[in-house]
C-alpha cells in the first residue's frame, strides 16, 4: 500500500539583506512561527515595523540550513560567495530577483549537497527606514534547479508559500522567467527613460515601441527554446502596465536615486542572447545603450 512521505522538520531560514522583498518575506515567516534570521553586511539585531507590529530579527549564524537571497541580480554571485563558508553541506538556496543570468553563474559555485531554487514573484514591497510595507499583493512561481533541492521540496515549498505565496511549484522555471523578462524589458527601461509611472506607458504614443520590444523578446525567447506568443505577451505586458499603473518601476527608482540598475540582467540579457542566436534586436539594443548612458551619468 502506498504511504504518504513522513513530514520533514521545518528548516531554520536566513534571509540576505534588509531590502524590501527580503524583509517582507522575513516578517511574514516570523509571524507564521518560522525561525528566521537576517544575513546582513554588518551582523546585528534588527527591529522592523510591519503591519503595525515591531518584529525583531537575530543575525544569521553558521551553519545555515536554508537561505532566501532576494538581492538585485548584480549582487547575487557576491552574496553566494560570502555565504558559502557558513552554509551547511545540505543547505538550500533560493534565488529571487528580476532579470536573468544568475542561475548559470551560481550553479558551479555550489557543493554537490547544496539545493538551488529560483522563486519569481509579483508581490510588491517598499522599504522605508525601520519599516517594510506590502504594497502589492501577488503570487510566486518556484522551481527546484538541481537534485539536492528536490530532496527538501516539501520544506522549501511550505516556507516560500508563507513568505511570498501563494506559490506555484513548477518543474521548469524558464518559461515564467521569460514572461517576467518580457514585462521588465518593456516597463522598467521605458519608465526609467521617460521618468514616469508605469501607467503612463498605456498612452497610445508608446504602443508601437512596446510592441516592437515585445516582438524582439519573443523571437529571442523562441531561439532559446521557450516560444512565447507575441500577441499574448503584449497583452500580459499591457495588463501589468494597467495593474501597476500607480507604481514607479524599480529601474525608474534606481535611476532617480542614482543607484545601479538591473539593466544588464534584463535588456542586457535579451541583447546578449540575441547576439548568440544571430537575431537582430535594434529596439532593445537602443534602449540598453540609452539606459547605460543615463546610469553612467548618475551612478
Ligand atoms: N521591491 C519589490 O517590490 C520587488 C522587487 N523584485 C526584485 O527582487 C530583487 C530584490 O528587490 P528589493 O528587495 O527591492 O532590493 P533591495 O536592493 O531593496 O534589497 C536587497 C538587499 O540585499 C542587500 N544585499 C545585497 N548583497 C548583500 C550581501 N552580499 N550581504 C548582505 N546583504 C546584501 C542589499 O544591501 P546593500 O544595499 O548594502 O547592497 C539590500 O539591503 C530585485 O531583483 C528586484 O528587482 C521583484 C518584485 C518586486
Ligand atoms: C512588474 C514591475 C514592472 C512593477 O513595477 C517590476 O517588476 C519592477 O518595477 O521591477
Amino acid at each position: 500500500m502506498a504511504q504518504n512521505p513522513a513530514p520533514q522538520p521545518a528548516l531554520s531560514w536566513s534571509i540576505v539583506g534588509q531590502g524590501a522583498i527580503g524583509l517582507l518575506a522575513a516578517c511574514r515567516m516570523q509571524q507564521a512561527g518560522f525561525d528566521v534570521s537576517l544575513w546582513l553586511r554588518t551582523p546585528r539585531l534588527l527591529t522592523i515595523k510591519f503591519a503595525h507590529r515591531q518584529l525583531q530579527f537575530q543575525p544569521a549564524s553558521a551553519p545555515i540550513s536554508a537561505v532566501l537571497i532576494p538581492v538585485k541580480s548584480y549582487a547575487v554571485t557576491e552574496a553566494v560567495q560570502t555565504l558559502l563558508p557558513a552554509m551547511a553541506s545540505d543547505a538550500q538556496l533560493v534565488l529571487s530577483h528580476n532579470g536573468m543570468g544568475t542561475i548559470e553563474q551560481v550553479k558551479p559555485m555550489l557543493a554537490p549537497g547544496h539545493g538551488l531554487w529560483f522563486l519569481t514573484t509579483t508581490h510588491g514591497a517598499l522599504k522605508q527606514p525601520d519599516t517594510v510595507q506590502h504594497t502589492g499583493t501577488g503570487s510566486s512561481t518556484l522551481a527546484a534547479l538541481n537534485n539536492a533541492a528536490k530532496v527538501k521540496q516539501q520544506q522549501v515549498l511550505q516556507a516560500m508559500d508563507i513568505a511570498l505565496g501563494p506559490v506555484t511549484l513548477t518543474d521548469n522555471i524558464q518559461p515564467a522567467l521569460w514572461q517576467k523578462l518580457a514585462i521588465n524589458a518593456v516597463i522598467n527601461p521605458l519608465t526609467a527613460l521617460y521618468n514616469c509611472r508605469n501607467g503612463e506607458l498605456a498612452a497610445q504614443k508608446y504602443h508601437q515601441h512596446i510592441e516592437a520590444l515585445v516582438t524582439e523578446v519573443c523571437k529571442v525567447a523562441a531561439a532559446c527554446g521557450y516560444p512565447m506568443s507575441a500577441h499574448s505577451t503584449l497583452q500580459t505586458v499591457l495588463r501589468v502596465i494597467s495593474s501597476t499603473a500607480q507604481n514607479f518601476s524599480s529601474m525608474q527608482q534606481d535611476l532617480a536615486h542614482g543607484r545601479r540598475t538591473e539593466i544588464d540582467a534584463i535588456t542586457g540579457y535579451v541583447v546578449q542572447q540575441a547576439a548568440h542566436h544571430n537575431i537582430s534586436v535594434p529596439h532593445n539594443q537602443a534602449l540598453l545603450e540609452q539606459i547605460l548612458l543615463r546610469q553612467q551619468q548618475r551612478y
